[in-house]
């Protein structure tokens, strides 16, 4: 797992660095290790850009803090590594001044905010030295204009520490932020690093020499692809239909067939073992899938390991009454979409729960579940609400959608990047209901056998059914055969997001800093639901072989 910290957590951690290079008598001695790490990967950037990095021209944009002292170091470094440095001081009379001196010596030039005029050649790249872990709000002007005319001219931004403009412990992205190609940080990942990724671009950890600080209840998590590859469920052989959980799926309606359909498709497809479905579109489920094993009723349906409930369901009494009777099964369930809406308005609903419950609202049916909350602090938005639930004694587990997907189990918070957006189309909600359901089954099968009084860990398992759900809509997006119905990429283009949660050859969009990053996959396309749902298959071997 990734993890990611607190600013709290961040600065107690560099606290014994920096009273150690103050009794030193070298005050900077860390900046200018920090610093080092943001000359070395923006060279690189240059040269991945523009093939070399001698005669290149740098832009800092510098702030107050020592956020600003790291940029200015760090243009020192390029300027005697024949670099073109241009420094633009935002508050020239509260600058480091050491780093300042560094640079002159060097040979940069330092321009005043207000004596720009006519602006400095437009750069190969730019440095975002505005704010880091001291920054709050917005970028404020001129840095807002100044990040704005750059970025629309392509020129890619690189964040010493954190984006300017995004919260750190929230990750809250505000209006105006420096978009970033490349986020250069220091020892340890920050917050918003998972909770903001897109805008953060790859992000590269310099080792300063912090020590590991202790997790706690506020650091974030991220699965590492490979780690989601090596647990997906593979049949063993002692394994049958039932050892690998069977999930149940009460979905669908008459209005809304097709989310019978997309979910019950995509648990076939997620894992083996045995899906079953209630509700009024057997037909069609089983014109989709006929190894799904239809029953007329919740009670009249089999033993299964868990149970997801809602897409399509509707919300009349009949659908409120099914939502009673599964959670009266005592298994694990999975509740979206219309069950949402009918906890919202029945909230004595989650109270027939007696196994752990996963939610998984998007914005809109979150607002209905908590009569609204505060966007400017997701996670901690999401962490109240499961806190109110779990006093009133529901174990419950929520997952809010997104492109960047939250989960929250009251003790830990996992956070996964799609890496693309393609996956915000209609329906596709279902398919991760169907995948996420299927792996909740397994997990609590393999529970059940081995530990039965261990508790289940949802959460994860609901983070790893995110992850492939990402890599589905990405390998869609980017399938090779440009025939209608066309074969997908398949394992072999199974490459995955890498440790920093880059995905190589992503297609480029907007959060990313429009910076031209490499097409390797192709350009990508707009893929309905059915095409996400498809390639589940290539993504479940794409994160198996990733390493
Ligand atoms: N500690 C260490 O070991 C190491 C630390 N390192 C580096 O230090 C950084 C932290 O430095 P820091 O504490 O000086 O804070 P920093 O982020 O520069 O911001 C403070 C200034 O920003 C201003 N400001 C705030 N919001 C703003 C806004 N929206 N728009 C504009 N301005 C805004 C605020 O001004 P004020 O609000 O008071 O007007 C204040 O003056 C850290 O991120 C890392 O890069 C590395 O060298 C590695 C070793
Ligand atoms: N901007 C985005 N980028 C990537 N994925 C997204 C984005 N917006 C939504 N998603 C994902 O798409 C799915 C949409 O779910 P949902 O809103 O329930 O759709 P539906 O009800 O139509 O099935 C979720 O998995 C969500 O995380």
């Amino acid at each position: 797992m990734r993890r990611a910290h607190p600013v709290e957590v961040i600065r107690a951690a560099e606290a014994p660095l920096l009273a150690a290079a103050e009794t030193s008598g070298d005050p900077d001695v860390v900046m200018r290790r920090a610093a080092a790490g943001v000359a070395h990967h923006t060279a690189a950037l240059l040269r991945e850009r523009t093939g070399g990095v001698y005669g290149r021209a740098v832009e800092l944009l510098v702030g107050a803090g020592d956020n600003g002292g790291d940029a200015l170091y760090a243009g020192a470094v390029l300027r005697a590594r024949g670099c073109r440095v241009d420094a633009v001081l935002l508050d020239p009379d509260r600058v480091h001044s050491r780093g300042l001196a560094a640079l002159r010596r060097a040979g940069g030039r330092i321009h005043r905010v207000e004596d720009l005029g006519s602006r400095v050649p437009v750069p190969d790249v730019a440095i975002d030295g505005v704010v880091g872990l001291g920054g709050r709000g917005s970028l404020r002007a001129p840095a807002d204009r100044i990040v704005t005319g750059l970025a629309e001219a392509g020129v890619p931004w690189v964040a010493v520490d954190l984006p300017s403009g995004v919260d750190a412990d929230t990750g809250t992205v505000h209006d105006a932020h420096v978009p970033a190609t490349l986020t250069v940080t220091f020892g340890l990942l920050r917050r918003a690093h998972l909770l903001a990724s897109p805008v953060c671009g790859r992000v590269e950890v310099v080792d300063i020499g912090l020590s590991d600080p202790p997790i706690g209840p506020e650091t974030v998590y991220a699965p590492y692809p490979a780690d989601v590859g090596r647990r997906w469920p593979v049949p063993g052989p002692a394994d049958d239909k039932y050892t690998q959980g069977v999930v149940a799926i009460r979905a669908g309606s008459e209005r809304f067939p097709g989310a019978a359909v997309l979910c019950t498709s995509a648990a076939v497809a997620a894992s083996s073992g045995m899906v079953r479905y209630v509700g009024s579109g057997a037909d069609p489920v089983l014109a989709a899938r006929p190894e799904v094993v239809c029953h007329p009723s919740v009670a009249e349906a089999g033993k299964a390991q868990a149970w997801v409930v809602g897409p399509g369901a509707g919300t009349g009494a009949e659908a409120i009454a099914d939502i009673d009777a599964v959670l009266a099964r005592g298994r694990p369930t999975l509740l979206d979409a219309d069950a949402l809406t009918c906890v919202a308005s029945h909230p004595v609903l989650l109270r027939s729960a007696t196994a752990p419950v996963l939610l998984t609202p998007h914005g809109g049916e979150f607002d209905r579940l908590t009569g609204g909350w505060d966007r400017a602090d997701r996670p901690g938005a999401l962490r109240r609400y499961v806190a109110g639930l779990r006093e009133r004694g529901i174990e419950a587990t929520v997952l809010l959608k997104g492109r960047v997907t939250l989960i929250d189990d009251g003790e830990t918070t996992y956070s996964v990047d799609a890496g693309s957006s393609w996956a915000a189309t209609a329906g596709s909600g279902d398919v991760l209901s169907g995948i996420t359901g299927a792996l909740m089954a397994h997990v609590a099968a393999v529970r059940d056998s081995a530990a039965p009084d261990t508790q289940l860990n949802l959460a994860r398992a609901a983070a790893d059914a995110v992850t492939l759900h990402g890599e589905a809509a990405r390998l869609a997006a980017h399938r090779r055969d440009p025939r209608p119905g066309g074969s997908h990429a398949g394992p072999g283009g199974g490459r995955v997001a890498n440790h920093t949660g880059e995905r190589p050859g992503a297609d480029v969009d907007a959060a990313h800093g429009g910076g031209g990053r490499p097409r390797a996959e192709g350009p990508g396309a707009p893929i309905g639901a059915s095409d996400l749902l498809a390639a589940v298959p290539a993504a479940v071997a794409a994160l198996r072989s990733s390493r």
